[in-house]
């Protein structure tokens, strides 16, 4: 089955193919910007070329000095000399092809690169929701199939069009010259000849696009099946994964079989034609030469630039279809290039740039009067995924909540409620649809995004590992900056010498140890082991502390916390958070919980529901006062309820979602208010209050111990 994201960018070029306003021309002259460094180049390959095929030409007119002259008279030496000429002229045109060649071979390797490097680069910078929507696949083959075919255009067709059409040229100048009857009967299938081109040249874009986006959807399946290998084998869908790959390589087949015959109808018809009128020429001089109206040498001559001429219009149909695809890969290649960019912040205003913000000394952008200054503020926060239907609730609609200076709070809520959503908008993998989000004061929205990421770390709950050792895996996490200003600021272990490896040594170290990561060391080559392509020959909980150590390694002000312990047992989760807790008093953290040992981690608890918060408290307190809270963290067994709640607040609408959405006082996160339950739901929620599960065996414990 075609993947969705892959659907749509199928739809998408379908649409832009049917349109069929596009020309090729105009496609290919967005490259200049990258063809200009190696202009010179190029032009000089091309005199080089047009040179080496204007010798061809010279060819027939030696054998017609040589037919008319020393082998009519005998003229044996006449002969030898004759034949010298030939090898020196057979010499020079292979010298001067190869010096073309060389001219831009290694040149023409630099443009590709470059593009391959920028369309990277634009990758690495465009938002999320880009990544949301475009299939992976089709990214690759942008940035591999279509270079490549860009690469051979500027090679190849974009020079030898030029050469071929210049050779063309001159060669029927010479076949006039010679005979201009003759000349004539060879140019006449030059008009249909074109008509032909110009229809085979529509046609082959239609067909070359489908392919290169049918080649897209066949990497994205590639892809998947690889890193989706376990699942395949686990569910035993070998079968119809194999089937479904064969389907999409039968449409690529299926459309390179249509390339195909419109390129063999082209060239035959690009062949047949002219030899025909060769033939013609052939019967007519033949004729002249029987009636003494024209020399043996000048037919010789004749038809041997006819017989030169006849490779440069045989190349014209395979070179017309390369730069078709060229067309079609420039096209898709500036696609994704065309797309915005993460705008970044305006440059920033007094207040922000200088940190001094009246009233508040000393404390960077901080709010105005009467506001508490750092921290993590959510002040209105509403956001809706730009893909989604118009008509659709936004997934959080007006979140406000405080998380002060140095303290931890945990984000609860139901399945689907939004909590993945608002954590991604605090180091703006999402933009805010409106509300704002400020650190220290300082609206996010107004930051560098660069500086904004250097104060916050992230860690999500299906941990990214790259392939490479779990050291880099983890220093990924930190830059120099950082490490100096923290050495600054703190002055606590780990710090010391920043700028050697002793000082990133003792850095990984402490993150590992906070992560309970020490299972590193007892890898075959300790940290310096490769994790594999996204980690995957380590365990779910490996991969998970590892990505926590990335978080932790540059000790960021903010932390933030997509459940990134939910692979971990409850024990070494309590290991994980008394360590956070030691190391991190000073971070600002918010912290996306699903069990309640998670939630220890946490000063405060804050629930999200209906798009909104509707409690904040400590643990014990929501427990006690939030009935939804209580059901949460109880793990009620409730189909019903559990249903409802797993299709989140913005799938069920507003008159779904509970009085708590509707009720502004519930939604104060100053005053705790608890939203009302369902009644069964409350009896269940009270039900599992009674029986202690592991976890919260585990939390008593824990709790105990603080
Ligand atoms: N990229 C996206 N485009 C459109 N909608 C999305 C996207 N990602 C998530 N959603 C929707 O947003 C809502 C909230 O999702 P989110 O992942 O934030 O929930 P969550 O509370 O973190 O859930 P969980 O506890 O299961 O991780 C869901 O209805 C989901 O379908």
């Amino acid at each position: 089955m075609m993947p969705a994201r892959a659907r749509s960018v199928g739809r998408m070029s379908k649409n832009l193919s049917a349109a069929g306003e596009r020309s090729a021309v105009r496609s290919l002259l967005r490259l200049w910007p990258y063809v200009r460094p190696v202009r010179a180049r190029l032009g000089g390959a091309a005199v080089v070329a047009i040179a080496a095929s204007c010798i061809g030409l010279v060819f027939p007119l030696v054998l017609k000095w040589m037919v008319d002259g020393p082998v009519r008279d005998g003229d044996s030496a006449g002969i030898w000399r004759g034949a010298l000429y030939l090898l020196l002229l057979g010499v020079a045109e292979a010298g001067l092809f190869g010096l073309r060649r060389w001219l831009v071979a290694r040149r023409l390797a630099g443009v590709e690169a470059a593009m391959r490097a920028d369309l990277y680069r634009h990758l690495q910078r465009l938002p999320v929701a880009f990544h949301d929507r475009w299939p992976s696949g089709q990214l690759l083959s942008r940035g591999t199939t279509d270079l490549m075919l860009v690469r051979q255009f500027l090679a190849f067709p974009l020079t030898f069009l030029l050469v071929n059409g210049t050779t063309i040229l001159v060669g029927c100048v010479i076949l006039l010259v010679q005979d201009w009857s003759l000349g004539l009967v060879l140019l006449i299938p030059v008009l249909p000849l074109m008509i032909v081109c110009s229809l085979f040249e529509t046609r082959y874009a239609l067909v070359a696009r489908r392919a290169q986006d049918q080649v897209g959807d066949v990497t994205t399946a590639v892809e998947e099946g690889v890193l989706g290998i376990r699942i395949v084998k686990g569910f035993g869908r070998h079968r119809s994964q194999a089937q479904a790959f064969r389907e999409l390589a039968a449409r690529v087949r299926v459309t390179e079989l249509a390339k195909g015959r419109l390129l063999a109808r082209l060239w035959a018809v690009i062949t047949v034609v002219p030899e025909l009128a060769i033939a013609a020429a052939l019967v007519l001089g033949t004729v002249q030469v029987a009636d003494d109206g024209l020399s043996a040498g000048t037919l010789v001559a004749f038809l041997s630039t006819a017989l030169a001429l006849r490779w440069p219009v045989e190349s014209i149909g395979f070179m017309l279809a390369m730069s078709q695809e060229a067309a079609t890969a420039t096209e898709r290649f500036f696609e994704p290039m065309d797309a915005a960019e993460e705008a970044d912040a305006p440059a920033p205003g007094p207040a922000q740039d200088a940190g001094a913000v009246p009233g508040v000394p000393g404390v960077p952008g901080a709010p105005g009067a009467g506001a508490r200054p750092g921290g993590l503020r959510f002040e209105g926060v509403v956001f809706r995924y730009p893909d989604a239907p118009a008509d659709a609730a936004p997934v959080l609609d007006g979140v406000d909540l405080e998380v002060r200076g140095g303290e931890t709070m945990a984000l609860v809520g139901a399945t689907g409620s939004g909590k993945t959503t608002l954590t991604a908008l605090v180091p703006r993998l999402h933009e805010v649809t409106a509300g704002r989000i400020t650190l220290d004061g300082e609206d996010i929205a107004l930051m560098p995004r660069e500086r904004l990421r250097r104060l916050v770390s992230v860690a999500f709950e299906e941990p990214t590992l790259f392939s490479a050792s779990a050291a880099e895996n983890v220093l990924m996490g930190m830059n120099e900056e950082d490490t100096a200003d923290t050495a600054d600021t703190e002055g606590t272990e780990g710090t010391e010498g920043t700028e050697g490896t002793a000082g990133t040594e003792g850095d990984l170290d402490r993150a590992l140890d906070i992560a309970q990561a020490g299972f590193v060391h007892a890898l075959p080559q300790g940290a310096d082991t490769q994790v594999g392509e996204q980690g995957l020959s380590l365990s779910g909980g490996q991969r998970q502390r590892l990505a926590l150590a990335r978080a932790v390694v540059g000790r960021p002000r903010y932390l933030v916390l997509d459940d990134p312990l939910s692979a971990l047992d409850v024990h070494t989760e309590a290991l994980v958070e008394a360590a956070l807790r030691r190391v991190l008093s000073g971070t600002t953290a918010l912290v996306v919980a699903h069990r309640p040992s998670t939630v220890l981690l946490a000063d405060r608890v804050a629930l999200l529901s209906g798009g909104r918060i509707t409690a904040v408290g400590t643990h014990q307190q929501l427990l006690r006062e939030n009935a939804e809270y209580a059901w949460l963290m109880g793990g009620a067994q409730d189909p019903a309820a559990h249903d409802t709640a797993a299709q989140g607040p913005a799938a069920q609408g507003p008159a779904a979602q509970g009085p708590a959405a509707q009720d502004p006082a519930a939604h104060d996160p100053a005053t705790g208010a608890a939203p009302a339950m369902p009644a069964q739901q409350a009896e269940a929620a009270a039900g599992s209050g009674a029986d202690a599960t592991a976890d919260e065996r585990v939390l008593s414990d824990q709790e105990g111990a603080r």
